[in-house]
């Protein structure tokens, strides 16, 4: 029995994006296991409902994820599907991520309606994010530039920049691309002016860890130069103890054997950002993303990080 026959639920959030990213999974698995059925358990999430509180406030990116898990853990769905870049580096030890899917473009991406790049907006310009990771990027770049906050799904915010309420706003490539929206990226910005969010474009699947069975059928799904890059970014996040909502940048190649991973503590007000680097063999991961880590701790980074906390 290899339960190539079975039926799977993926629970699901209900953002577009989140919903792209649920059907690309369940066309993945029938295209590798024609005999299975896959169905989509779309549910909200406290996450989605409070849109007016700083997502840090409220427990910030874990919230999404909870809610999912419980619905795993009661039966009414197999596997949940994420944006690794919203899942926190603490995992609950019931459960794994059991996929890591090829990586669509890590970088962030720039959108205007008048500009075509960072360097050409005007002086004092209107930036749209509420990331502390972007801003402090953009901060370091153009500090002329006036930031505010930007929240909600990636269509509530396309629809807040085509209001004026910005003069640019920095998404997610990724999101945008996945969308069929690549038209709208202006400047996807490289990583030496904007270092991406751990994880950044890359679809992670979660299940049950007892449910081998399962975790057998996604494995044909598994991205293996992501699933490193990831593993090295992880790892260094983990080891700063990065939360939900911080300053942290961090990305990693793959170039034959060889790793090589960046990583980026910032101040938000962009008057600090510190950077570290280390190259390895991609069978040390993990250990590459906590020496990157460990340099970054020495420049400082616990200082910058406990500050943002009190
Ligand atoms: N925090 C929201 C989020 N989570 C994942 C993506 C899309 C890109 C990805 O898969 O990393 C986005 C949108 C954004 O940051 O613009």
């Amino acid at each position: 029995m290899t339960g190539s026959n079975r039926t799977l639920r993926i629970a699901t959030r209900k953002s577009a994006l989140a919903l792209w990213q649920a059907e690309y999974v369940r066309d993945q698995l029938l295209a590798h296991h024609p005999d299975l059925s896959v169905e989509l358990v779309p549910m909200s999430t406290q996450g989605d409902k409070i849109l007016d509180t700083p997502l840090a406030k409220i427990g910030g990116k874990g919230l999404f994820i909870k809610e999912l898990e419980i619905a795993m853990l009661e039966g009414r769905a197999d596997i949940a599907v994420h944006s690794m870049k919203d899942v926190p580096v603490a995992f609950p030890s019931d459960f794994g991520l059991h996929a890591i899917c090829v990586r669509e473009s890590p970088f962030d991406a720039f959108v205007s309606n008048h500009y075509e790049s960072l360097d050409a907006l005007p002086q004092g310009a209107v930036v749209g994010t509420s990331s502390l990771r972007r801003q402090c990027q953009i901060r370091r770049n153009r500090p002329d530039l006036y930031i505010r906050d930007l929240r909600g799904n990636v269509n509530t915010r396309l629809a807040k920049l085509d209001n004026e309420e910005y003069d640019a706003i920095i998404l997610a490539a990724a999101g945008l691309i996945r969308l069929g929206m690549e038209g709208r990226i202006a400047q996807e910005l490289p990583p030496e002016v904007s270092l991406p969010a751990v994880g950044q474009g890359a679809v992670g699947i979660e299940c049950r860890n007892d449910d081998q069975q399962l975790i057998d059928l996604l494995s044909a799904l598994n991205h293996e130069e992501t699933h490193i890059r990831v593993t090295a970014e992880r790892a260094m996040n983990a080891r700063l103890e990065g939360g939900c909502q911080v300053p942290i940048g961090s990305f990693a190649t793959v170039n034959e054997d060889t790793l090589t991973l960046t990583g980026m503590v910032g101040k938000p007000d962009g008057s600090e950002l510190l950077f570290a680097s280390a190259t390895g063999s991609k069978a040390n991961a993990s250990e590459i993303g906590v020496d990157v880590a460990d340099a970054l701790l020495e420049q400082g980074a616990g200082e910058i990080l406990k500050a943002l906390y009190l």
